[in-house]
């Protein structure tokens, strides 16, 4: 059984949801990665989603876009994402980690090689945002062999037969993206969520983390009320650049912490 599947196990098993951090490799200093992820969990994260910078990030609003952008500028590659986990991976054996970014620097890696190097450096699952299930099955099949959940989205516009494809070839969870546009929106609603969720759950019985739009305690409790797990991204993006220098860890811990306790009352 997967790090990620026996996670899930264990929340439902105590009655809880997963929380599910995205940072971006690299950003605000490739220095700081492996301290912020470890803050991550001191905080209460279930599963850390690690972004690996891109140039043309399509699905990412402009907060994201400009982490992307400092973390290139620091020359973040896919190669150094990987050595941030294998970094982290000597003081936390324990918290699955998500890569997630866009096919570009996998397809340069090769998606073979990509998927042994991910798993000897420490990673758990894969979200390649511009793959699309119903094409992906052979990309699924490598990830898994190799011991990597492959994680795919499903949209409010996702069709049936789309759910389906996903429901099939995806392990670990399935990302379901909240509303349509790109990361970072503000405009959630969870009762839209709360209606298709139980439409997913026909077609699968792999957990669900939710993402897009969850900025705060109480967006992260209204949706974990049907969602196994709720994602923050963009929200945490601007707490790092709002940090003052030095105080990055801490206040990220601090926020975690809070969406924790939300999560858990
Ligand atoms: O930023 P938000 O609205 O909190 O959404 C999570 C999101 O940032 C993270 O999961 C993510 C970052 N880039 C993505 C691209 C596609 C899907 C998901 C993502």
């Amino acid at each position: 059984m997967s790090k990620i599947t026996a996670l899930f196990n264990e929340l439902k098993a105590s009655g809880k949801k997963g929380l599910i951090p995205f940072i971006t490799a690299g950003d605000p200093d490739p220095k700081l990665t492996v301290e912020l992820m470890h803050a991550l969990v001191r905080g209460g994260s279930n599963v850390i989603e690690l972004g690996v910078p891109f140039s043309d990030p399509m699905a990412d609003g402009p907060v994201i876009q400009r982490s992307s952008e400092r973390a290139l500028t620091q020359g973040v590659t896919l190669r150094g994402c990987l050595e941030m986990v294998k970094e982290f991976r000597k003081a936390d054996t324990a918290t699955p980690v998500v890569l997630m970014g866009y096919a570009n620097p996998v397809e340069q890696m090769g998606a073979e090689r990509f998927a042994t190097e991910a798993k000897a450096a420490g990673v758990d699952g894969v979200l390649i945002v511009d793959y699309p299930p119903e094409e992906c099955v052979d990309f699924a099949n490598q990830m898994r062999a190799a011991g990597v959940d492959p994680i795919f989205l499903l949209a409010p516009t996702s069709s049936p037969e789309r759910i389906k494809d996903a429901a099939k070839i995806a392990s670990g969870y399935i990302y379901y993206v909240s509303m349509r546009g790109v990361t970072g929106a503000s405009h959630l609603n969870t009762q839209d969520v709360a209606s298709i969720i139980p439409k997913i759950r026909e077609a699968t019985s792999i957990p669900i983390a939710v993402g897009f739009g969850i900025n705060d305690a109480e967006s992260a409790r209204a949706v974990s009320k049907t969602a196994d797990a709720v994602v923050i991204g963009s929200r945490i993006i601007r707490l790092l650049e709002d940090s003052a220098p030095g105080q990055a860890v801490q206040s990220l811990e601090t926020f975690i912490r809070e969406i924790r306790v939300a999560l858990d009352s």
